[in-house]
């Protein structure tokens, strides 16, 4: 499978020109950087500490993605809504790691979900999802009386708050009572905010370091307290996650897959 890695000059843009690299059936067919970056025109194999590759970095994924079957997509909201257009014009898969989208962001990605193969996760490591189905399950045996609350750090430069995985886990724990997660949202405390309000989710935010992702869902009872928690090590297992994917989404028909779908959660 030829794919494209966008913001390859990224945290996450590395790590997915080495897994592309090293993954048996693919191969790295464009590495495309936003317009005046400084990795324009260098190797993508020697950006990401790795040998040559022959692949120089580019700004031009239209020519990309007409020679491709998949993109790997971890970058910031607006350019993850034109590469979805662009994927869906050139008929491949989009891999979409990028958090912080938009409701409306998320339409434009269910519009262009009918020509492209979208596979989109707050988190593509297997641990997260599986700890999403686990959050689920307890989230509708214990019932009400037990108090949610999320609790997530990440490295100092993180832009979006709350994570991705904090979602996606919010989502579980919502679907798990029946509710919808907006309806029952608190991102934010702050000064004289009164008692806490049955049926919330609560959400909290650190940051620092270089923290790679923590996440612990806490289930607050009368005198007893059930947390789970996932812990990233290495950003590797979300790059493998997006190849791994990418593989899957290759033969589906067009729609908007989740990594649920992939694992067979
Ligand atoms: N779903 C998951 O499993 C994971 C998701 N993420 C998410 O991935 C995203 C990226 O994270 P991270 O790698 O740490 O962030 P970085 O800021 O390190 O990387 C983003 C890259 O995208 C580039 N970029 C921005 N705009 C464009 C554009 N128009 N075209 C091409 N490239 C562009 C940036 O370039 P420049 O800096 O020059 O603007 C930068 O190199 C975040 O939303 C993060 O939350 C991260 C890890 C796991
Ligand atoms: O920005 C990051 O670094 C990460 N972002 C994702 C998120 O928002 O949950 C996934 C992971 O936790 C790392």
């Amino acid at each position: 499978m030829r794919l494209v890695v966008v913001g390859a000059d990224g945290r996450m843009g590395k790590m997915l020109i080495r897994a592309v690299a090293e993954a048996e059936g693919c191969t790295l067919s464009a590495a495309i950087e936003r317009e005046g970056s400084d990795a324009i025109g260098h190797d993508a194999g020697t950006l990401a500490g790795l040998h040559p590759l022959g692949v120089p970095v580019t700004d031009d994924p239209l020519t990309a993605f007409a020679a491709s079957d998949g993109v790997l997509d971890f970058t910031v909201p607006a350019a993850t809504v034109m590469f979805s257009e662009l994927a869906a014009q050139a008929r491949i898969v989009h891999v979409v790691g990028t958090t912080g989208l938009s409701e409306d962001d998320l339409a434009k990605l269910r519009a262009a979900a009918y020509h492209a193969r979208i596979v989109r996760s707050g988190n593509m490591s297997l641990g997260v999802n599986l700890l999403a189905a686990l959050v689920k399950r307890v989230a509708a045996a214990l019932g009400p009386e037990f108090d949610i609350e999320i609790a997530e750090m990440h490295h100092r430069m993180k832009v979006d708050a709350p994570s991705g995985t904090a979602l996606l886990l919010g989502e579980a724990a919502a679907a798990g009572r029946g509710v919808d997660l907006a309806d029952v949202r608190v991102s934010t405390r702050d000064g004289h905010t009164g008692a806490r309000k049955p049926g919330d989710i609560g959400f909290a935010t650190l940051r620092g370091g270089s923290v790679v992702g923590d996440h612990s869902v806490i289930f607050a009872g009368a005198g007893e307290r059930i947390t789970l928690s996932h812990h990233a090590e290495d950003r590797s297992l979300f790059a493998a996650g997006a190849v791994k994917a990418a593989l899957w989404a290759h033969p589906k028909p067009p729609g908007l897959y989740s990594m649920t779908d992939v694992l067979g959660l």
